[in-house]
């Protein structure tokens, strides 16, 4: 039954001085990506196009060629790990043989540039205790490189989706963020591994870092992994998130400048500083045409945030389809916690407890003229693109 979630909303962000740390403009992208995979139905009722660099902060990008594309996935055996010729289980991967240079955030602030932890690293919410369920299997099973990978977005629901999923017994996750495509490449695959919670045959490995959508370097990285990998991508309305993006910031250092004065590099001509992280993750469509330069879309999936919160149960059985898993995470699994304003599970995986998400997920929004980038129509040439290119029309518009 989905459910509508009523929001608060408490005073405009101080007007400050200090200036916001801006990302460092990337170089121009070359020509756009492969096509997409087949099959699967499109919902995008109009034609569509947008391309156009993400650092020209154009509001009338090129026209594209439409794409057809799925979104369904591969499906996995939940009894015999899937047989992946170009999947190294990393237990004799040894550690690369090269140092690599600290990845291109495609988008990123200055908190992601410095390698700075967020909140949620930090935060004791991240539940990486093992469960008594986690105990009795910790001494069997082997570490597995990860088969699907939540690479994003920030700010989508990406949290929320790592907890629900983790209820599956066929899913183990590690609870924290490795940030290993981004931050710790050079400590090769073997460290990645063992960063990994013990698996028994036929459950999937996972993992949640959601800047890896937007570091340059991810989606060939993670490709030679394993071309194999599945990609989970949660998406949410792209002012929304850039607004979610900056409670965050502003919960950390409550001096910044306002959401408005941030967005625009002009007010007056309307021109969107698209170098601002907080805009920039959310164009979309970019980033993933990096992505499909190295995985066929139906290896991706991408979850609506918005229905993660309106009908959790539904995105789950879309995920546990597109995982090959029997879909066990069902509505029973989930309440409605009014003070919370969120959907909460009953029990949370080795827990006969309920469990809402901590504090930092849900985090009230400070109060934002969304007509600031809603006017500029921004956002919507890429959006279209997009459902495009996805085959989803997200309803952002
Ligand atoms: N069930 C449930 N409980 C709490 N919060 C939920 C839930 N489902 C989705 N969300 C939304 O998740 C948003 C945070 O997204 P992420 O977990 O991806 O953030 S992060 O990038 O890992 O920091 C967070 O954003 P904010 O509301 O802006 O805090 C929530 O809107």
């Amino acid at each position: 039954m989905p459910w509508s979630r009523p929001r608060a909303a408490h005073g405009a962000a101080p007007e400050w001085r200090q200036i916001l740390p801006r990302c460092p403009r990337p170089a121009p992208t070359a020509a756009a990506a492969a096509p997409a995979g087949e099959g699967g139905s499109s919902r995008c009722s109009s034609p569509c196009s947008a391309s156009g660099s993400i650092c020209s902060c154009t509001l009338a990008p090129a026209p594209a060629p439409p794409r057809r594309a799925a979104a369904a996935g591969l499906r996995v055996s939940r009894r015999t790990r899937p047989a992946s010729p170009g999947h190294s289980s990393g237990r004799d991967a040894p550690r690369l043989p090269f140092r690599t240079q600290p990845a291109t955030p495609l988008a990123s602030g200055k908190e992601m540039a410095e390698g700075a932890a967020s909140p949620e690293e930090q935060s004791p919410e991240v539940p990486d205790s093992p469960s008594p369920i986690s105990s009795f299997f910790s001494g069997s099973g082997s570490k597995q490189l990860p088969q699907a990978i939540i690479i994003g977005v920030k700010k989508g629901g990406t949290r929320a989706l790592l907890e629900f999923l983790r209820v599956h017994p066929d899913v183990r996750a590690v609870g924290a963020e490795p940030h290993f495509f981004d931050r710790s490449y050079d400590k090769g695959l073997a460290w990645y591994r063992d960063l990994m919670p013990r698996t028994l045959d036929g459950q999937i490995t996972m993992e949640k870092t959601p800047s890896y959508f937007v570091t340059r370097e991810a989606p060939a990285r993670i490709s030679a992994m394993s071309k194999d990998t599945k990609l989970i991508v949660v998406v949410r309305d792209p002012v929304t998130r850039a607004i979610s993006d900056y409670t965050q910031t502003l919960s950390k250092r409550p001096d910044i400048p306002t959401f408005e004065s941030l967005t625009f590099k002009n007010r007056t001509t309307g021109l969107i500083d698209t170098s601002w992280s907080a805009i920039q993750i959310g164009i979309y469509a970019k980033h993933l045409e990096h992505w499909l330069r190295h995985f066929p879309i139906r290896q991706m999936l991408f979850v609506s945030g918005e229905r993660l919160i309106s009908d959790p149960a539904g995105e789950l059985g879309r995920v546990q389809d597109f995982l090959g898993l029997k879909r066990i995470i069902t509505d029973k699994h989930f309440y409605f916690n009014k003070t919370k304003g969120f959907p909460c599970l009953k029990k949370a995986e080795g827990s006969s407890r309920p469990h809402c998400l901590g504090k930092t997920k849900g985090r009230t929004h400070p109060e934002i003229d969304r007509e600031v980038v809603r006017a500029a129509e921004f956002y919507r040439p890429f959006n279209l693109k997009f459902y495009q290119m996805t085959g989803h029309d997200f309803g952002w518009d």
